[in-house]
């Protein structure tokens, strides 16, 4: 059964061949090629995911592919801002165009079609969702090798639209070190679960801090668990991040960009391959 049959209610029922509801695609969809899509989630809000989907954007894109990101969390959007995204999204007969990030990252977030970036949206849930469905086939994605949706927290509304009608490859989990927030990131495990796309992976964040003296990790939030949280939902761990303020800063700034972090490095890497083997591993 195809992602597209989720919504459906023959799914399972029929035989793809004779389906007659296959959707059309639209003239946008037509004129892209996008070859993944990954939802990068959290359970709990604030626990960095928008970072974590921006610099994993960045990383991505320093190793050579072809990035874009769409924001999905349509009333608290931040990529636009971090990425210092000023132009509005254009319109033309084939669709909407997505403004380009200085680094040539393509971003759509409701924030680049509203004439103040700091006036509400104020959407009941069905437009919401409306709104993503709409970022996907309306916007000329074009050529990428990976599309990152960054998700609004939690397991509602929008969650339930991306996984049912957007063809999505897989998921990335994004945590921080308290224990609430883990127990949130494991009800968001269960759900995915409850959709075909695989886990990739578990990135911990604000796990640390580096104490610029003397280099010693500081554990602010208590003990990081990301690699045992990983471990007993036997999804693979990608990697810890530190609670670093240059990122803050830049992030603020609309330089996300010039963040340098070998760390984020790796888990770009580590997710590369997670893709590439294309499953969830099951390591328990
Ligand atoms: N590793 C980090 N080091 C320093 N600051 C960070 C780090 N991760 C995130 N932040 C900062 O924490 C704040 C919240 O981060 P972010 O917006 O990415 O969280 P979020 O989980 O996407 O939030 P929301 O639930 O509202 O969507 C931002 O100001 C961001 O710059």
């Amino acid at each position: 059964m195809s992602e597209s049959c989720n919504s459906c209610a023959a799914a399972g029922s029929c035989n793809t061949e004779s389906c007659s509801s296959a959707p059309e695609l639209t003239k946008a969809q037509k004129a892209s090629n996008v070859k993944k899509v990954i939802a990068v989630m959290s359970g709990k809000g604030g626990v960095g995911k928008s970072s974590v989907t921006g610099m994993l954007a960045v990383s991505l894109m320093r190793q050579g592919f072809k990035v874009g990101i769409l924001d999905s969390d349509i009333t608290g959007p931040s990529i636009p801002k971090i990425f210092g995204i000023k132009e509005r999204a254009g319109a033309s007969q084939g669709g909407i165009i997505a403004p380009t990030s200085r680094g040539g990252i393509k971003v759509m977030s409701l924030n680049l079609m509203i004439e103040n970036e700091d006036d509400p949206v104020i959407l009941r849930g069905p437009l919401i969702t409306q709104v993503v469905n709409q970022f996907w086939k309306d916007v000329i994605w074009g050529e990428l090798d990976y599309l990152l949706i960054d998700m609004p927290p939690g397991t509602g509304d929008v969650a339930i639209t991306i996984f049912q009608s957007l063809p999505i490859n897989g998921v990335v989990m994004v945590t921080s070190p308290q224990a609430l927030a883990n127990m949130v990131v494991r009800k968001a495990i269960k759900m995915v679960r409850n959709y075909e796309p695989p886990i990739y992976g578990l990135v911990e964040n604000m796990a640390y801090v580096q104490c610029p003296d003397c280099s010693k990790k500081i554990e602010v939030f208590g003990k990081p668990q990301g690699e045992e949280e990983a471990k007993r939902s036997s999804i693979p761990f990608l990697g810890a991040l530190p609670l670093d303020p240059a990122l803050a800063t830049l992030s603020d700034a609309g330089k996300i960009e010039d963040y340098q972090s070998s760390d984020f490095d790796q888990i770009a890497r580590s997710l590369a391959e997670q893709i590439k083997m294309g499953s969830e591993k099951n390591l328990a």
